[in-house]
């Protein structure tokens, strides 16, 4: 430590550090350091030194700071080792973070939303509503995350990959189906491994992990996704960008819709999953839903009875549905552990809140932990309380004004994450979460087998990496409704 510097812990272990004590219970262990060295601190985890600033009020300093304080690096080192691409920021492949990034932008956010969030729907009607004539009125038994995360998870894999329209209706809807609920197994034994990836293991190690990569890399080579249909704007430009390269063999390629698939869905999953078991736990939560729902149908002009009437919400109306947006927020709040990591390209100062100076060095890591804001007391009363209304305001409209110490915060939720690197799919998540509580509530009678059990714990094991999952799933029982 040099004058300057922040105090460091570098625990009594070579090379992992305080990585043991850290990974058994992250929030535990910096609320703990964070008495003993106060707000700034760093420590050394597996091989490295993470200084890690947890006065909320000095983030935005930290955000200012993107030209000393890269995202980029980090980001690229741990997408390497998971979906074993090529380095993209070598010059020889002719293709820039800035394009990646511009794609992102011009395809998820704006008006290429529209149009997006309306095959959602479409997808999400045809998913949700396939066994109508089958299961109406028969009352079936599921874990709900199991539930949420086949629909979701197909819906959403059509939704940017398309889908191919050679064969028969019949046998088409139903090869699909078969082969996307394939892809989903590849994915959730890919996404199990993902925190040992991040972690540096290589995927040598992981063989499980590998094959369920590869084979997910196999369904996106680019003759298989020349005989796709309704492909997203997304998938299409980054095909485009890709094969501009000449460098770029076929399974790279493949690999990069790997990445996409996972951004698209690893934290969708179980976001999706919380916000309809806290709405399901909570009856004025599922009223005061319910209501919104109603309203927006009759503005519409929109009438539904059961599953035969189709019903659609536009982005814009679901922009327009506050409360839901409350119970998603307050549901992230609940499940969200990203970690931000940037990484100093320099020597520099960085000036915290309280006009204190902290020397960086190049080389540092820098960490912002939203979760310690999330479960604040001094910023939400009784944090670990799922309450519906936290996010809505007295006029019924999104709360945007937090407190701490009687001081107005800027980053109070922070799931996406901020800045430069902030999720570009942000508004497509929670119109895709918005999306499947209205057609769930609209279409089927579903209700938790038993509500009065104490909350689901959350699995730390991916602490740092975005939305938790549950520690184990909870039953459920649904219909569709038919009159
Ligand atoms: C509730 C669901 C989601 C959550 C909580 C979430 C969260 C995040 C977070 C925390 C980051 C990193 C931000 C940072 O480092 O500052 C991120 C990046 C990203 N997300 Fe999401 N995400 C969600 C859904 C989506 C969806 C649906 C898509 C696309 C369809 C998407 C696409 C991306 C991409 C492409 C990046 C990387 C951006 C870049 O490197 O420039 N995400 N997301």
């Amino acid at each position: 430590r040099r004058k300057g510097e922040a105090p460091i812990e570098s625990g009594w272990i070579p090379f992992f550090g305080v990585a043991i004590q850290f990974g058994a219970d992250p929030l535990k262990f910096l609320n703990s350091r964070k008495k003993k060295y106060g707000s700034t601190f760093t420590c050394k985890i597996a091989g490295k030194y993470l200084t890690f600033i947890t006065d909320p009020f000095s983030y935005s300093s930290v955000i200012r700071h993107g030209k000393s304080l890269d995202f980029q690096k980090f980001a690229l080192e741990t997408s390497r080792n998971a979906f074993g691409h090529v380095d993209f920021s070598d010059s020889k492949y002719g293709i820039t973070y800035d394009e990646i990034h511009h794609i992102f932008l011009k395809t998820l956010q704006g008006s290429a939303l529209g149009p997006l969030t309306q095959s959602m729907m479409a997808n999400l009607h045809s998913v949700m509503l396939r066994d109508k004539t089958s299961s109406a009125s028969i009352w079936t038994t599921e874990g709900l995350q199991a539930f949420v995360t086949r629909i979701i998870f197909e819906a959403g894999f059509l939704t940017l990959f398309g889908k191919n329209m050679k064969e028969n209706t019949t046998d088409r809807l139903q090869s699909q189906q078969v082969a996307v609920q394939a892809a989903l197994e590849d994915f959730k034994k890919f996404d199990m491994a993902f925190p040992a990836l991040v972690a540096g293991v290589p995927i040598s190690f992981l063989q499980g992990a590998k094959k369920a990569r590869e084979a997910l890399a196999e369904r996106f080579l680019p003759m298989k996704m020349k005989q796709n249909e309704c492909v997203s704007s997304l998938i299409e430009q980054r095909i485009k960008l890709f094969d501009s390269s000449p460098h770029l063999s076929e399974v790279t390629k493949a690999r990069t819709h790997v990445i996409m698939l996972w951004a698209a869905q690893a934290n969708t999953l179980p976001a999706t999953f919380w916000s309809t078991y806290y709405l399901l736990r909570s009856p004025e939560a599922l009223l005061a839903v319910r209501k919104e729902i109603d309203n927006m149908l009759y503005l519409t002009d929109q009438k539904y009875r059961d599953a035969t009437q189709s019903i659609s919400f536009t982005k814009e109306q679901l922009e327009n549905m506050p409360t839901m947006g409350s119970v998603i927020s307050e549901a992230l709040r609940l499940s969200s552990a990203s970690i931000m990591i940037r990484c100093a390209t320099e020597d520099f100062t960085l000036t915290l809140d309280s006009g204190e100076k902290l020397a960086i060095r190049k080389g540092d890591r820098i960490a912002l932990v939203p979760q310690l804001q999330h479960l604040d007391p001094e910023i939400y009363e009784n944090p670990l309380e799922f309450q519906y209304d936290r996010f809505l305001d007295k006029t019924g409209k999104e709360k945007t004004t937090f407190y701490k110490n009687g001081k107005k915060l800027k980053h109070y939720l922070m799931p996406f994450g901020s800045g430069t690197s902030m999720c570009p799919g942000r508004f497509f998540a929670i119109n895709e979460i918005k999306q499947f509580l209205s057609l769930l509530l609209c279409y089927y009678d579903i209700e938790l087998l038993d509500r009065s059990a104490p909350p689901l714990p959350l699995d730390n094991s991916r602490a740092g990496l975005g939305i938790l999952q549950p520690k184990h799933d909870v039953g459920i029982r649904y219909k569709l409704k038919n009159n």
